[in-house]
């Protein structure tokens, strides 16, 4: 019976501390509450579809915007430089501090910069007005031409072909194409084409929404066939071209050695990497990650490759590595309904250097099955 009435009052006491300690975080919850995030205005993600007024050039829809002197946007569009695809954002508080929203007072600069002469009036930029980052800019035809990006082009044959803006007259501009031959073009059948502007495979998103099919396959099929990298921000994003191209070998580890291209290639970020781990004696990581039969083992195949030849020497280690991989392949894939070659476990593959920037070991850890 003691015992009993014992635990009885241990027990009470302990559910006495419980309600106390429970009281105290409820009295003192508020102060530890963290304080209520500023308020930011809601940017639209750039893989939203895109709004019904941004319009394809050469589509025959036209931008229905009443400026404030009640002309409409189209009347500007001699002054215009030949706008397309010019970026029409919500107008807000002049307070506002994101990129991608227009005040009024900035509605009214651009607009007196369409009826002026836009080079004059833009270093006269008021101190106050948020200046647009270049990618921000509406897409105009002097920009491009001063600026030397490319631009797609909407041939007479329907064809789209890469080309340079080299000069307009009214609704013409002659256009540089990559063969050499100059054609006029229909300044609305342009597309920005620098991978910069066009956001690579964001833009591509954007125009599978706007379902432009023919538009649509040709960058697709481009992009597949000329460029299977691209980027967004520091990540690199590839495209799996199921078939052998020509973006690998020894001219172009020279070439992204000596830093003489940079474009987005896994080879690029193979050096980046490398050029840290130097600099800074740190660890780098390349992390590889996508759905099964995305390319991840090919890519990490050309990474290695990289590594291993601008490492430089002859050394067995290096040969080695480069063997080990379809030794393991050959027990640890298997042909699914995505991968004929799937690899069914994940890798962690380290790589040792040595002080000089040799390859001096490795090793590959099979880290967990997949599915
Ligand atoms: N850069 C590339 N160039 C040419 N072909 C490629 C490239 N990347 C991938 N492929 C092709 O796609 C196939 C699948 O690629 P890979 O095995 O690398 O995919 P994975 O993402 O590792 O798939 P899993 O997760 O199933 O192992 C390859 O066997 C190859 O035929």
């Amino acid at each position: 019976m003691s015992s009993v009435s014992e635990t009885s009052r241990t027990l009470s006491s302990l559910e006495e501390m419980l309600e106390a300690l429970k009281q105290r975080d409820e009295s003192e919850m508020p102060k530890d509450c963290p304080p209520a995030l500023p308020f930011r205005p809601k940017l639209a993600s750039r893989t939203r579809p895109p709004s019904p007024k941004r319009s394809m050039p050469g589509t025959p829809e036209k931008r229905d915007i009443e400026l404030e002197n009640g002309k409409r946007e189209e009347e500007f569009k001699g002054k215009l430089g030949n706008v397309f695809g010019a970026k029409m954002c919500k107008e807000v508080d002049s307070s506002s501090e994101s990129p991608y929203v227009n005040s009024s007072a900035q509605k009214e600069y651009r607009q007196r910069f369409w009826e002026n002469d836009g080079a004059k009036l833009d270093n006269k930029l008021p101190y106050s007005l948020p200046k647009f980052r270049e990618d921000e800019w509406d897409d105009n035809i002097s920009y491009f031409i001063e600026k030397k990006l490319r631009v797609w082009c909407h041939l007479k044959n329907r064809q789209w072909e890469p080309g340079q803006v080299q000069s307009t007259s009214g609704d013409k501009a002659s256009v540089l194409l990559s063969d050499g031959s100059v054609v006029a073009v229909p300044v609305e059948e342009f597309l920005p084409a620098n991978p910069d502007i066009l956001q690579g495979v964001d833009d591509l998103i954007q125009l599978c929404y706007l379902n432009e099919p023919s538009v649509l396959h040709n960058l697709q099929y481009r992009y597949a066939q000329d460029r299977i990298y691209t980027k967004a921000g520091p990540v690199l994003i590839a495209v799996n071209p199921f078939k052998e191209i020509q973006l690998y070998g020894s001219k172009l580890v020279t070439a992204y050695k000596k830093k003489l291209l940079d474009s987005p290639h896994i080879y690029s970020i193979a050096e980046t990497a490398y050029s840290q781990m130097m600099e800074d004696e740190m660890n780098q990581s390349i992390i590889i990650s996508g759905e099964s039969g995305s390319g991840k083992t090919e890519t990490a195949k050309s990474a290695i490759e990289y590594l291993v030849m601008i490492s430089g020497g002859n050394n067995h280690v290096e040969s080695e590595l480069l063997q080990t991989s379809c030794i393991l392949e050959a027990f640890g894939n298997a042909k699914t309904l995505r991968n004929n070659n799937s690899s069914r476990f994940g890798r962690l593959i380290e790589i040792y250097f040595s002080a000089e920037g040799g390859i001096c070991g490795a090793n590959v850890q099979a880290c967990k099955d997949v599915y």
